[in-house]
């Protein structure tokens, strides 16, 4: 989180966000002027009743005619009473309503921003963190919005209104109200900056947290079988201890932040009321002013200190929104127009002289490459372990932009080519194909959305998996599946695209990396008979592979060559099961 980028107590960045924010911080102003205005009305009411009361008692006149003096005041005490109460409600309902629209507005920005910002950009970030962000790091914003930013606004309204009275009824007591109102937010300030530091350092600790305890659940089976469970059980033990250090200094600071200001607003009220005492011996003021005055100077510092306080349970969700716009704001891969009309089933790919490059790596991940691949043509590529060929399918998916050299797509650079139209027309089975929690069925939709159970089960056919149920449930990342079953399921995927395109007179680009990895012969003949099909009607198939069965099929075969072994340079700070 950079320092450059610090929320302030109400971000404009917040507002541009979540369009919620914006109604709802007019709503809580509109309420924050009408609770003024009752404050006032309360403790004049108040002081009516109490002076009232004295005054009658001291004429001895307590008689049922006199009470109506200050009947009526207490009747309407009650009715600003039960308002304030009503006032009370309706913020809350307020409140919560607007924070889960501005979470789920947040949301939804951050899941598409990440989608525009594509894999590349995901391959740089902390996974785990991103959806502890996106999951319980936005609901922290609830006590921003509920708590903190309501006090906020009364805070700027109720202090103002009071004093204003306060002059109107005894202005000594106003100037050292006036006078020591601005120690508050001179301390909140003070403590405002010390809890930002505190807050980003047990952010990041829950980062780190997330980010260790999801590496260590991924890799549980293969550090058992080395042996180092216990010691990664010790590792997410010195982690989580780390938090709760973090959590407990964030707490510490809390308490005593609002002690402080406890403390700082009870001595101020303390002098206003020492003040009011002497000039009421004196003769100097009268019961009703003196009353009304010590009723309302509280008032006056009341919304500050609740502001001191709510601040520390809004600090989560301040770096929680912090991040979120940091994740908003990392610009997207400039495109400078977007073409939309190009079928990358119908075009000539061209290849020239491509070079590709990750962040924090010096070499670079594919050099030098050029080919073409006609419209209906089937290209193998192959080449060593590491040389760039699933690279080389990344960069036809718009997912890398080149380093230098070009990509085209019947003359135009990708780079100009809408991602969205271009992805559309492309099937894609890569090296480690993801499924996502559902069941078969609805991961062969993700290719068709369209299909009917008959063209999934006739997709599924065609990807050599007859034998897989439509139905059968399939866990996070294709759990309960076998490696050659998510495979055939995610070919069976993008035959399901292919299929959609051909039959709507548009053509297809299916891009394979290694499609035919962890099959039995039977089934991969049954594959490469599919892909052989596909060649006669026409499809554009880039397939990266091996395999000396599925060469025959290609038109052409390109050879990706090796270059001399890249060494990485220093990245980010990684807290992963090895660390
Ligand atoms: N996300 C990434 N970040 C940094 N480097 C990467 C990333 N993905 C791949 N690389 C590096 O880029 C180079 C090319 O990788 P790529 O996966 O394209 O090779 P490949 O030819 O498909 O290899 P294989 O045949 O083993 O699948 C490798 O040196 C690899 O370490």
């Amino acid at each position: 989180m950079s320092a450059a980028s610090t929320v302030r107590p109400l971000d404009p960045r917040l507002l541009r966000y979540a369009r919620a924010s914006a109604v709802y911080v007019g709503l809580t102003a509109g309420f924050g002027a009408v609770t003024a205005g009752l404050v006032i009305a309360q403790a004049t009411l108040l002081a009516d009743v109490i002076s009232g009361v004295f005054d009658g008692a001291s004429g001895g006149r307590a008689g049922a005619g006199e009470t109506t003096g200050y009947g009526w005041a207490l009747a309407l005490l009650g009715l600003v009473v039960t308002a304030r109460a009503g006032l009370a409600w309706g913020q809350e309902v307020a409140a919560q309503r607007s924070s889960a629209a501005v979470k789920a507005s947040l949301r939804q920005r951050i899941t598409e921003h990440v989608a525009e910002l594509g894999p590349s950009w995901l391959g740089t970030e902390r996974r785990a963190a991103l959806t502890t962000l996106v999951t319980s790091g936005l609901d922290a914003l609830d006590g921003y919005f509920a708590r903190y930013l309501p006090q906020l606004v009364l805070a700027t309204i109720v202090p103002a209104a009071v004093v204003v009275c306060l002059f109107t009824a005894d202005p000594l007591s106003a100037v050292i109200v006036a006078l020591t109102l601005p120690l508050i937010p001179v301390f909140m300030v003070l403590v405002g900056l010390a809890t930002r530091a505190q807050t980003r350092r047990r952010w990041r600790a829950l980062a780190v947290l997330a980010h260790h305890f999801a590496d260590v659940v991924a890799g549980l089976p293969t550090l058992k079988l080395f042996g180092r469970a216990k010691a990664q059980a010790r590792a997410l033990r010195e982690v989580s201890d780390e938090h709760r250090r973090e959590s407990l200094a964030t707490l510490r600071i809390a308490f005593l932040s609002a002690l402080v200001l406890e403390l700082l607003a009870t001595l101020s009220v303390a002098l206003v009321a020492v003040g009011i005492g002497l000039r009421l011996v004196e003769g100097e003021l009268d019961l009703r002013t003196a009353v009304l005055v010590l009723v309302l100077a509280p008032e006056a510092y009341l919304p500050l200190r609740m502001v001191g306080t709510h601040f520390h349970a809004s600090a989560d969700g301040l770096a929680a929104a912090e991040e979120a716009f940091r994740v908003l704001e990392t610009p997207l891969p400039d495109r400078p127009a977007s073409e939309s009309s190009i079928d990358p089933g119908k075009v000539r790919l061209t290849v020239r002289d491509l070079e590709v490059r990750y962040p924090d790596r010096d070499a670079p991940a594919l050099a030098g490459l050029t080919m073409t691949v006609q419209p209906g043509e089937t290209v193998a590529v192959t080449g060593p372990s590491g040389a760039g060929k699933s690279t080389l399918l990344a960069g036809l998916l718009g997912f890398v932009t080149p380093a230098s050299g070009q990509l085209l797509a019947g003359g135009c650079d990708l780079d100009r080519v809408d991602p969205v139209a271009w992805r559309a027309g492309v099937a894609w089975v890569p090296q480690r194909p993801y499924l996502l929690a559902g069941t078969v069925a609805g991961n062969v939709r993700l290719g068709d959305p369209e299909a009917d159970r008959s063209q999934v089960t006739a997709a599924l056919a065609r990807a050599g998996a007859a034998d897989l149920d439509p139905d059968r449930p399939v866990g996070e990342r294709g759990a309960g599946l076998s490696a050659g079953q998510v495979r055939r399921v995610a070919l069976a995927r993008a035959l399901a695209r292919v299929e959609r395109r051909l039959a709507t007179g548009r053509g297809c680009l299916l891009l394979l990396d290694e499609p035919t990895a962890g099959l039995d012969p039977g089934t991969e003949e049954q594959v490469r008979a599919e892909l052989a099909r596909l060649r006669t009607c026409g499809v554009t198939t880039v397939v990266v592979t091996h395999r000396p069965t599925l060469l025959p099929l290609a038109d052409r075969v390109v050879e990706v060559p090796l270059r001399p072994t890249p060494t990485s340079r220093p990245g980010r700070p990684f807290a992963g099961a090895l660390a």
